[in-house]
């Protein structure tokens, strides 16, 4: 994309758009030529708490607009999202490399999620018990958790945004939003759709130096709920500090995730669904498929389908017609990437890769195959979060089982068989969040999206996504005496 048509965002804070007024600056660079684009101005203490001050009055006004309006409110926005979805894929290519088509079809999902959870806002509800005396009524109320600090990463920035926007403001709850700073203009550009039918300070959008601004939000008495996407690490300490605030977390922490490739899969349209799947995003995705254990009688025919269909990939920037993948999102990403290929095979990894053919400018790095990678090699360990594979044989499904389950991580799985008898095994003993079955389907706005292990706590999307923003409050009510002569 052009520089003169990328504008770094300003601030949304208490229903103006404005830049920060903070010291900071984060510099957003065009992964594909290493280029700056823009400078984004990082909020200051003020900005944060100016933030703070506007949305506990932006929770009351919210959460007392009734549901079906609420739902009607976050429609008319999803409807300017759907009608901006090319202007909105511009951007998010610029400043995060992926392929405009999957730009596209990024800031379309995150349309559907949030058209889910608005939809789902009218579905909320409590339940009335049996009273224990004829006098007496007893309810069971969900409630709006009240204001949400949210943070959100630079891979999927709108998705990823739209999981928790969506949630909390179909539950009623106000949101405070700090999007990751690389990738600062489709997510203002996604929030600015929704914002216009909101009342002031329900939606606020902030950037600044992360540390700072978690801990302010976190350790504000004002938030209620906090939900992250991003690294374990992170999410380690953000829950280290909710705990200590006794506030509740949602942690999405991404995924190692296998794929157990079965002797009667079918090796062509296995490798046909698993390789655009693997290299969406240039690999940089929670729920990408990593670690592929095959059936040994498949293994030989399965890597020759598989590495040949990634050197088919054409690579190139996102925004030139016909690139199937773009380059990592930061100069980070590309030298982690190319160490652990490194570390890989210095434990004794096979690399599978056409060499050269990758643009010399930018964060470019080719789609790569790793094939019988000792199980304590780094790429069977670490999560790549990039264009980056692991093969191994098995000779047993309770040997693949074992394999996939060798993870700290817990998010996603995939499955390749026709056989009844495996699919069920596989779907008991598999410890993943989210199974797909010869398909990719793990992640849909309908369905519950949530790790185990190492992956996260709790789920996004889905009525359990809805629930994270929802406390339960009981109420027992005992008829005055007069009331009841009355009556
Ligand atoms: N689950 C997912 O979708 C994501 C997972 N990751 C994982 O993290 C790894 C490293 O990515 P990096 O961006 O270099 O990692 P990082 O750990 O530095 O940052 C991850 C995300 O957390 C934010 N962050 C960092 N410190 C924070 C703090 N104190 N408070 C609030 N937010 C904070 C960052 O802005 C970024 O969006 C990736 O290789 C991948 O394994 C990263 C992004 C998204
Ligand atoms: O990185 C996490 C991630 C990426 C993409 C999606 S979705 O397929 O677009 O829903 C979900 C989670």
């Amino acid at each position: 994309m052009s520089v003169a048509i990328y504008r770094c965002p300003e601030l949304l804070v208490a229903g103006r758009w404005r830049a920060g007024r903070g010291e900071g600056r984060h510099v957003v660079v065009d992964p594909a030529t290493a280029e700056p684009l823009g400078e984004l101005r990082l909020a200051s203490r003020a900005d944060l708490q100016e933030a703070l001050d506007c949305a506990g009055p932006a929770f009351e006004a919210w959460k007392a607009v009734p549901a079906h309006e609420r739902c009607a409110r976050l429609e008319r926005g999803v409807a300017r999202l759907r009608a901006r979805a090319d202007d909105i894929a511009a951007l998010l290519t610029a400043e995060q490399g992926k392929p405009l088509a999957e730009a596209r079809a990024e800031c379309l999902m995150a349309a559907d999620l949030i058209k889910w959870y608005a939809e789902e806002a009218r579905r909320v509800h409590g339940r009335v018990l049996p009273a224990r005396s004829a006098d007496a009524r007893m309810d069971v109320l969900k409630v709006p958790a009240g204001p949400v600090a949210a943070f959100s990463p630079w891979n999927f920035p709108l998705v990823l945004s739209a999981r928790k926007i969506g949630g909390a403001l179909a539950a009623g709850c106000s949101i405070i939003l700090k999007a990751a700073e690389e990738t600062p203009a489709s997510v203002a550009a996604m929030v600015a759709c929704l914002a216009e039918e909101l009342p002031e300070g329900v939606l606020q959008l902030v950037y600044g130096v992360p540390a700072e601004v978690s801990t302010a939000l976190i350790e504000s008495p004002v938030i209620r709920k906090l939900s992250f996407t991003g690294s374990v690490p992170v999410g380690r300490h953000l829950a280290q500090m909710a705990a200590a605030q006794l506030k509740r977390i949602t942690l999405e922490l991404g995924g190692h995730a296998p794929v157990i490739v079965c002797e009667d899969a079918d090796i062509e349209s296995t490798v046909a669904l698993m390789v655009p799947h693997k290299f969406r995003n240039a690999g940089q995705a929670c729920l990408a498929p990593t670690r592929f254990f095959v059936a040994r009688s498949r293994y030989a025919d399965f890597l020759e389908a598989f590495q040949a269909a990634a050197d088919d990939l054409r690579i190139g920037p996102g925004d030139a017609p016909g690139t199937q993948m773009g380059p990592l999102a930061q100069a980070r990403r590309l030298h982690a990437v190319q160490d652990l290929v490194a570390r890989s095979a210095a434990c004794g990894a096979r690399v599978l890769t056409r060499a050269g053919r990758v643009p010399e400018a930018g964060y470019f790095a080719a789609p790569t195959l790793l094939a019988d990678v000792p199980l304590d090699a780094p790429a069977m360990v670490e999560e790549p979060f990039g264009p980056v594979a692991c093969a191994l044989p098995f000779d047993s499904l309770d040997e693949a089982i074992a394999l996939a389950n060798r993870s700290d991580y817990g998010l996603a799985g995939y499955l390749f068989t026709d056989s009844a008898r495996t699919i069920q095994a596989v779907s008991q003993r598999l410890e993943v969040g989210s199974l797909a079955i010869n398909g990719i389907g793990v992640s849909v706005p309908e369905a519950p999206f949530g790790g185990l292990k190492a992956s996260g706590w709790g789920s996004e999307s889905g009525i359990e996504g809805m629930e994270a923003f929802l406390e339960t409050r009981f109420t027992h009510y005992s008829v005055p005496k007069d009331a009841r002569r009355q009556a």
